[in-house]
């Protein structure tokens, strides 16, 4: 059978035509419009800016004229985006930083391109004026951006890259990469056409010798309007190019980030070891008191755990099940008592799932599990809980009670001694729900479970301590 499906060539003539249409339109209108001029001089034709064109590419001024602005329009972008960065991530970590930058950027931000432009003239001359003008326009709008970027970032993700110990290479292509691409993404479409303006701008006041902007300048003190129209398309054409081509390297940015967080190594210290051993794990709690704020949710709480140990918490909604798991997980400072800790790393379930959505589940298993773990292991592992046709999908078209099975497999393929499941087995049918359980209890030797359930069953299949709370 033939893949490819036919293609509709009335629909494509079709469409090129309302494409073509509207442009052959306006060079009609300014055609017209040329004649109605005489002299030849406010505006010329269609036809005698493209003559010029041809007769303008066939120098070698042309061509380098083109290559002096290019190339410092886009060292402008470059150098921005660079330090638009590097202040974004200091300001990330040191609010002094960002509360410093905050005014400077600010005021650059709203200060107009020509003036500017005839400050940088007295500083540094007119041959790089316009590196330093693009420089200007595009770092405040990128580190602004970052910023957003930056604050907006998903509370769970970070959560669950910091449980995990995901650090380095892996939390940046994973955890950050993806949380500023879409703000970066929205910068950088306005700021790369903008850049061209104000780059040729700049020349334009300046002058620097051998510049697109000399050369403009030029063409209207000479009154040679055809060349005019061919120096501004050429910026028009040369600005399109670099803006689209820099936004298809953007967007091809996110499949690339994810493979290298995949490729990165994970060094042991960051990981915990290679594989729970289990032996020296405890977890013990005395007088521990959970919850927000001030005032905490239950009375004190006890409970000790030793190598190969599971607990059931059971209670009714909203009693602080998770608020418990998640003061084990130290994501949450306990408001009073002792919790210590004796396990070497942490993996956790999420009680909604928490996953990297664009990959598939055996990635997401592979982002977080311990060295050595192979994508064999992954897929071996992910097999017993889900369907071989749900493995390869993007985990953000799987079921609910898919997504959960992917999280139950990323908690035991990683290499943490305590596992924190929250509510793993919600929203499965009968059969899952058995299949989990006896994956729960394969895999959890040598580790330490602590897991919450509404289902009372649960604690006796997998022969757990019940904690009521
Ligand atoms: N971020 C928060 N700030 C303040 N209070 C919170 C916060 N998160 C939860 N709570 C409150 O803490 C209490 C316990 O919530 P928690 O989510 O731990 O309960 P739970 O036992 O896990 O419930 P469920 O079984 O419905 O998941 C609830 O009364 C809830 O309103």
């Amino acid at each position: 059978m033939d893949k490819n499906p036919p293609i509709d060539k009335k629909a494509t003539g079709v469409h090129a035509l309302t494409r073509c249409a509207p442009v052959a339109f306006w060079l009609v209108v300014w055609q017209v419009a040329s004649m109605l001029d005489s002299s030849g001089i406010l505006l010329c034709g269609p036809l005698d800016a493209l003559l010029a064109l041809c007769r303008l590419s066939s120098t070698q001024t042309f061509w380098g004229s083109i290559w002096f602005s290019t190339l410092r329009i886009v060292a402008g972008v470059l150098l921005g985006y660079v330090i638009a960065g590097v202040l974004a991530a200091v300001s990330w970590h040191m609010s002094t930083v960002r509360i410093l930058l905050q005014p400077a950027l600010l005021a650059i931000k709203s200060t107009p391109v020509a003036c500017i432009v005839v400050i940088l003239l007295i500083w540094i001359g007119a041959a790089n004026v316009s590196i330093i003008t693009v420089l200007l326009l595009v770092v405040p709008a990128i580190y602004f951006a970052l910023c957003a970027g930056l604050d907006n970032m998903d509370a769970g993700q970070r959560d669950l890259f910091e449980i995990f110990g995901a650090r380095g290479r892996r939390r940046f292509f994973a955890l950050i990469w993806p949380a500023v691409l879409p703000y970066l993404q929205a910068a950088s479409s306005t700021v790369l056409g903008m850049s061209w303006k104000a780059g040729i701008a700049a020349e334009l006041i300046g002058v620097p010798a051998g510049s697109l902007g000399e050369r403009i300048y030029q063409a209207k003190l000479l009154l040679e309007t055809p060349d005019l129209f061919a120096w501004t398309f050429c910026v028009i054409c040369l600005s399109w190019l670099f803006e689209h081509g820099a936004m298809a390297l953007l967007r091809g940015t996110w499949p690339r980030a994810a493979k290298l967080a995949l490729r990165a190594p994970r060094d042991l210290m960051e990981s915990g070891g290679e594989a729970p051993s289990g032996h020296n794990a405890s977890l013990r709690a005395q007088g521990l008191l959970i919850g927000y704020g001030a005032e905490p949710l239950r009375e004190p709480l006890g409970f000790s755990l030793g190598p190969s140990s599971c607990l059931c918490l059971q209670a009714p909604s909203g009693t602080g099940k998770t608020t418990l798991l998640r003061t084990m997980a130290r994501l949450q400072k306990p408001l009073g008592g002792a919790l210590e800790n004796a396990a070497r790393g942490c993996s956790m379930m999420f009680q909604d799932a928490c996953l990297v959505e664009d990959l598939d589940a055996i990635d997401n298993i592979l982002l977080f599990a311990r060295p050595g773990f192979t994508r064999k292991d992954a897929r071996d592992l992910a097999c017993e809980l889900l369907p071989k046709d749900a493995l390869s999908r993007p985990v953000r078209e799987l079921s609910g009670g898919q997504r959960r099975r992917v999280e139950l497999a990323r908690a035991f393929a990683a290499p943490g001694e305590l596992v924190l499941l929250d509510e793993p087995f919600g929203g499965l049918d009968a059969q899952a729900h058995s299949c989990a359980l006896a994956f729960v209890k394969r895999h959890g030797t040598r580790r330490i479970v602590v897991f919450a359930t509404h289902d009372a069953n649960d604690a006796q299949a997998l022969t757990a301590q019940v904690l009521e709370l």
